[in-house]
């Protein structure tokens, strides 16, 4: 069984690196946190960064969970290895250009570009956006999966993810008492669906709303609330057509083990509580 903590951060290429950020500080308010030849970092929360922006295509794109010990990566990497999935350990300057200790990456069974890895930094230095979104950090990932089935026992049985609840056959699992922190989403291809990040209250999604409204940015779902996690939540689309979501008010799981995962409509009504429509591929039938 491969131990994972949390997810870490998401890498993101795009051909654009100049208006990603514009958008990443702008529109969703996060932080720069340091800039490189090709490469710019943001934070969200106290770790050093939760999403980097890198010149080039959808091929660097990357979801990074931790993991615990260097012991463990080596063993994940021989577990990966035996299941069939070519592993590549993160060089020296891979790991640099990561802020982590190590890493080993590799494709889950859809084809996402995964990244387990050791000791990623944090700063002891609170985040702050230019612009005030309300953001407490960054909080979980929405994956693409050409079959969602396989790929919860991959990060149920080979990994140590637990399903919280399921939309249709969408899992949404937790490594630890957040509601999820990677969600399973039915498509044709691999990807990252939506990347969300947790604000403090309701104001800030409907402050959000205003400033997205405002600047044209096109919102995709919400406001709304998940049935699944109970929070409020609002998506809205960003550079290359990457999915975002503002969220607050993700329940925590604390009855371990007397919870059960519970089904929901793979709909509407089983996508948010107060009767929202989601116009994103993924969150359609
Ligand atoms: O309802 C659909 C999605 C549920 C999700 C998600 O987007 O992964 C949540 O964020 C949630 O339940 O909070
Ligand atoms: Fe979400």
């Amino acid at each position: 069984m491969i131990d994972l903590m949390d997810v870490v951060y998401c890498r993101l290429g795009t051909r654009d690196l100049a208006g990603a950020e514009w958008f990443a500080v702008n529109i969703l308010g996060l932080e720069v946190s340091e800039r490189r030849r090709g490469a710019v970092y943001f934070k969200s929360d106290a770790r050093a960064h939760t999403l980097c922006y890198v010149e080039g295509g959808a091929d660097q794109q990357a979801t990074a969970f931790e993991i615990g010990s260097a012991a463990d990566l080596d063993r994940a990497a021989a577990v990966l290895d035996g299941l069939g999935h070519p592993v590549h350990a993160g060089t020296a300057d891979e790991c640099d250009a990561r802020h982590v200790r190590g890493f080993i990456r590799f494709n889950d069974p859809s084809g996402n570009p995964i990244e387990f890895v050791l000791r990623p930094e944090t700063t002891g230095r609170r985040y702050h956006g230019t612009r005030d979104a309300g953001i407490t950090g960054f909080s979980h990932v929405g994956l693409c999966s050409t079959d969602p089935a396989r790929d919860e026992l991959f990060w149920t049985e080979v990994c140590n993810a637990r399903v919280s609840d399921r939309i249709g056959d969408a899992p949404l699992m937790r490594f630890g008492t957040i509601h999820h922190s990677v969600a399973l989403f039915p498509f044709h291809q691999p990807g990252i669906q939506h990347i969300n990040h947790q604000v403090q209250a309701t104001d800030d999604i409907h402050r959000s709303l205003a400033h997205l409204r405002a600047n044209q940015v096109p919102v995709t779902f919400g406001p709304g609330r998940h049935p699944t996690s109970s929070a409020q939540f609002l998506y809205f689309t960003g550079p290359d057509g990457m999915t975002f979501e503002y969220s607050t008010g993700v329940c925590e799981i604390h009855d371990e083990p007397l919870w059960r995962d519970r089904q929901f409509h793979f709909a509407p009504k089983g996508f948010c509580q107060w009767g929202s429509a989601p116009k994103i591929a993924a969150f359609k039938d």
